[in-house]
């Protein structure tokens, strides 16, 4: 038996840390959203116990280092499974991105195992043991949009915001997430609204949304990588309604609400930029 899973990106509208926890995580406050741009999975019963990962992507680790593998692992092991699983994973999503790839990719494998091994767990099950996994898997597992605390596992859902274009680009950088965490200087850092940007979800005020968006990671990767902040000011002078960079980075996205201004921020970007996506919010939970 065989089954497809979608595993959609994610941006953080905002991301806001409150201080460094004893345990060498940040403790975060921020609000995330998915987009329509999605990695695919196929997941097929292997009789043997074991567990095999390939992708024909070349920046993806095969075997135990893929945070599919470990997700279809760590759910094994929680329930004491004596099956197997062959999973494909056809990448759309660009990696190390600030877009969350990996942690979708575990989050869809354990939506898939739940329905291929019968495992009847529910969603809130299903994060938790994903929390095991990563700390963005759980909001991975559900999907749409949320309020994120702890170190991103403690969840708050949210309805979607304004349906609108994003426009995402990613220049050819690669970043370490814990590596950005670590030279996160907390004193010198704006911290966005986090309050505002909730209100503004559920007022469905997309002025607002654009007003309120924050990310204090930009401050750690803008400064190591200048071309990361000359894409903002591009799609700025495009014409963008807001610009962050998601996550960790390096990848910068433009909010866009009018297809024209949207086309001019993609067709402006794509000259320099190799890898650029247009496309819409999705914001609310999905059957994948
Ligand atoms: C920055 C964010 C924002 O959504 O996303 P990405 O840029 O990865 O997409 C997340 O916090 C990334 O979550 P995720 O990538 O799942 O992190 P993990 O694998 O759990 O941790 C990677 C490393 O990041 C650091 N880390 C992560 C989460 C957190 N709350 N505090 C941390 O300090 C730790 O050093 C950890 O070793
Ligand atoms: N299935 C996967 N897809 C993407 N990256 C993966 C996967 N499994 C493990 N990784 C590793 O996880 C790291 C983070 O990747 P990714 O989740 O794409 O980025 P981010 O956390 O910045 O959004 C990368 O270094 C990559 O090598």
């Amino acid at each position: 038996m065989k089954l497809h899973v979608k595993a959609p990106a994610k941006i953080n509208l905002t991301l806001d840390v409150l201080h460094k926890r004893t345990d060498g995580y940040h403790e975060l406050e921020m609000v995330m959203t998915t987009v329509d741009l999605a990695d695919r999975l196929e997941l097929s019963r292997l009789e043997e116990d074991r567990i095999i990962v390939h992708s024909e992507s070349r920046f993806v680790p095969s075997g135990e280092r893929n945070l599919a593998y470990q997700a279809a692992s760590v759910l094994k092991k929680e329930l004491n499974v004596k099956k197997g699983v062959e999973i494909s994973i056809e990448k759309h999503i660009p990696v190390a991105a600030g877009l969350a790839g990996g942690s979708s990719d575990a989050a869809a494998v354990l939506r898939g195992l739940n329905r291929l091994w019968d495992l009847r767990l529910s969603l809130r099950e299903l994060a938790e043991i994903g929390a095991k996994v990563g700390s963005d898997v759980p909001f991975c597992v559900y999907g749409g949009t949320a309020l994120a605390k702890g170190r991103g596992e403690i969840l708050t859902p949210l309805p979607p915001p304004p349906s609108c274009w994003v426009v995402l680009a990613k220049p050819p950088i690669g970043v370490s997430t814990a590596e950005v965490y670590e030279n996160l200087s907390l004193e010198q850092i704006d911290h966005p609204n986090t309050r505002q940007m909730v209100d503004a979800i559920l007022n469905n005020d997309y002025d607002s949304i654009c007003h309120n968006i924050g990310n204090v990671l930009e401050s750690v990767t803008l400064a190591r990588h200048p071309e990361v902040a000359e894409i903002k000011g591009d799609m700025k002078r495009f014409g963008a309604d807001a610009v962050l960079m998601s996550g960790s980075g390096p990848t910068v996205y433009a909010l866009a609400r009018h297809d024209s201004r949207m086309h001019r921020i993609y067709n402006g970007l794509r000259g320099f930029c190799h890898q650029v996506y247009a496309v819409r919010i999705l914001g609310k939970q999905e059957r994948y």
